[in-house]
């Protein structure tokens, strides 16, 4: 029978959703048994680290979430069948990136990590279970789901939840813990109801009940994609702002300010910047963008392309500036980049708008020094061999026409520093990428004096003080402020 109350659940993907919100769940429930599992044994061996700075994963109050719960009743292992076994609820919280071949190619989600999770319960399991999608899917995956748990035949009886994650990075621990929603979607019938239940009782336990919303499983499944694709037009709109504020002398800061006092509009999320990055904004929107175009809606598809595309064309904007600025190239000239994460307070660099910047920049051949201050050296030349091999053609921006470059060049050409001071050393320029709180407390007169004249400032994110910079005598760019 399918339970309507747990006490043992466990996780399949221990990254940057499993961990965290698992950790928050343990937390919250002392009285629930909680595995989190992966096959990456590296990932699962930091997770078990007695030393809580070598967690996998940076974010802010995460080590003290795990200190308390880890081997009280949170326990992260590499034993993925006695984990699906033992467990009344399953998670599924697998990646499920843009798909790099075949059908939907550049567009469409990968979802095979998730049927193979789909797969292996069906083989494991030996009593009834709920599966809960945590992941973000494509809507009516679930009944994709379903059909492979029951094709097994083994007995047993499965429900398909749908629970998406809104945490944002950077601010996962206090996002899991305020949430401003937990979407519940289900099967409407008396199994699906009672795995409902299961599931609300574990998040009652600190989210208010008006705060847990239950809808149709299609509704939940869709409502993530749609969440996030109106998160990334408002910074898509900004950010066309921006470049019409360069123009005309208006400055997108104010017009934020301006437009976000209309309660209808509100404040959030209207912060212009270098272009959106992370792994969600862009792979949830193409998903989106593939759906529409497959259920013959290509009005809609094109509507929310056209979000991604503002985005290729605000990085390009912004590495151009760069060139023209520096008298149209910057072969071997020395760039500073301060900060490669693609927001602060977290070392996830997936889809940085620095990359992109850097890749643009380097086919011009500058020399590119970089310091932030949580990505490792490894990590970012990781991302630049990524980007050399999966050249995607959607992308509108230059890139995607340009030559592959060898990792032997990149390496002469690309320098990470642990101090900040050294990156700038004889700088031509910088570039600030990520707006990491630190950056505003440099000594920026000392930096001035160590720079190549005339040193010029590009403020992607708007962190610095402009007039702060024009006195000390710096030549600056600031996203969005026109003269
Ligand atoms: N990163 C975010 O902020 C965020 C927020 C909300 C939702 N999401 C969604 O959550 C999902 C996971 O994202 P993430 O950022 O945690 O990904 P991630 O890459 O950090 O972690 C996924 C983990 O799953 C593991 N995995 C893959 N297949 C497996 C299998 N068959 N068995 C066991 N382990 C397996 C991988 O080894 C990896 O460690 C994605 O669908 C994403 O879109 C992400
Ligand atoms: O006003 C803004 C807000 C954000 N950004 C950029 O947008 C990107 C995404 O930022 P954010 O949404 O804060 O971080 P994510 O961790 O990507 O979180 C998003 O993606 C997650 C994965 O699906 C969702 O769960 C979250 O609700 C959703 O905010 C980053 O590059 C930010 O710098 C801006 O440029 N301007």
């Amino acid at each position: 029978m399918i339970p309507n109350k747990v006490n043992s659940i466990c996780c399949i993907g221990a990254g940057y959703v499993g961990g965290p919100t698992m950790a928050v769940i343990a937390k919250q429930c002392p009285h629930l048994k909680v595995t989190v599992v992966d096959v990456n044994k590296d990932r699962i061996a930091a997770w078990n680290d007695e030393c809580l700075d070598n967690l996998p994963i940076y974010e802010p109050g995460l080590s003290e979430v795990v200190a308390e719960a880890r081997g009280r009743n949170l326990f992260f292992s590499t034993d993925i069948v006695s984990a699906i076994k033992e467990s009344q609820m399953i998670f599924i919280s697998v990646n499920t990136p843009t798909k790099t071949y075949g059908v939907g190619k550049g567009m469409a989600a990968d979802l095979k990590f998730v049927e193979l999770c789909a797969r292996q319960i069906a083989e494991i399991a030996n009593e009834d279970k709920i599966i809960v999608e945590k992941s973000t899917l494509p809507v009516r995956t679930a009944q994709s789901i379903k059909q492979i748990l029951s094709a097994y035949q083994n007995g047993c009886q499965f429900r398909v939840l749908s629970n998406p994650e809104f945490l944002a990075e950077g601010t996962a621990i206090s996002d899991l813990l305020n949430a401003d929603r937990v979407l519940i979607g289900s099967e409407d019938d008396e199994l699906g109801k009672r795995a409902e239940e299961a599931l609300v009782d574990i998040y009652s336990h600190w989210i208010p009940k008006e705060r847990i919303i239950r809808t149709r499983i299609w509704s939940s499944e869709l409502s993530k994609l749609t969440a996030n694709a109106f998160l990334a037009q408002r910074v898509s709109s900004i950010n066309a702002i921006s470049a019409l504020c360069e123009q005309t002398g208006a400055d997108v800061d104010e017009v934020a300010h301006a437009i976000g006092m209309d309660s209808r509009i509100g404040s959030k999320f209207l912060k212009s910047s270098v272009g959106f990055g992370g792994s969600c904004f862009q792979k949830d929107i193409l998903n989106l963008v593939y759906l529409c175009r497959h259920f013959n809606l290509p009005e809609v598809a094109d509507y929310w392309e056209q979000v991604v595309h503002l985005n290729d064309y605000q990085k390009h904007r912004f590495s151009k500036k760069i060139i023209d600025t520096l008298f149209n190239t910057v072969s071997g000239k020395k760039i500073a980049f301060l900060g490669w994460a693609f927001k602060k307070n977290t070392n996830d660099t997936r889809e940085s708008a620095s990359i992109y910047i850097a890749d643009e920049l380097l086919q011009d051949q500058a020399e590119i020094h970089i310091y932030d201050p949580k990505v490792s050296e490894q990590q970012i030349f990781s991302d630049l061999e990524f980007l050399q091999n999966n050249r995607r053609e959607y992308h509108l921006n230059n890139t995607s026409q340009f030559e592959a470059m060898s990792m032997d060049k990149i390496r002469k050409l690309v320098h990470v520093h642990s101090d900040p001071y050294a990156a700038m050393h004889k700088a031509h320029a910088i570039a600030v990428l990520t707006e990491w709180d630190e950056f505003k407390t440099y000594d920026w007169q000392r930096i001035y004096k160590d720079m190549l004249k005339p040193a010029f400032t590009f403020d992607g994110r708007n962190i610095l003080s402009k007039r702060m910079l024009d006195e000390i005598g710096f030549e600056t760019y600031n996203i969005g402020k026109g003269d």
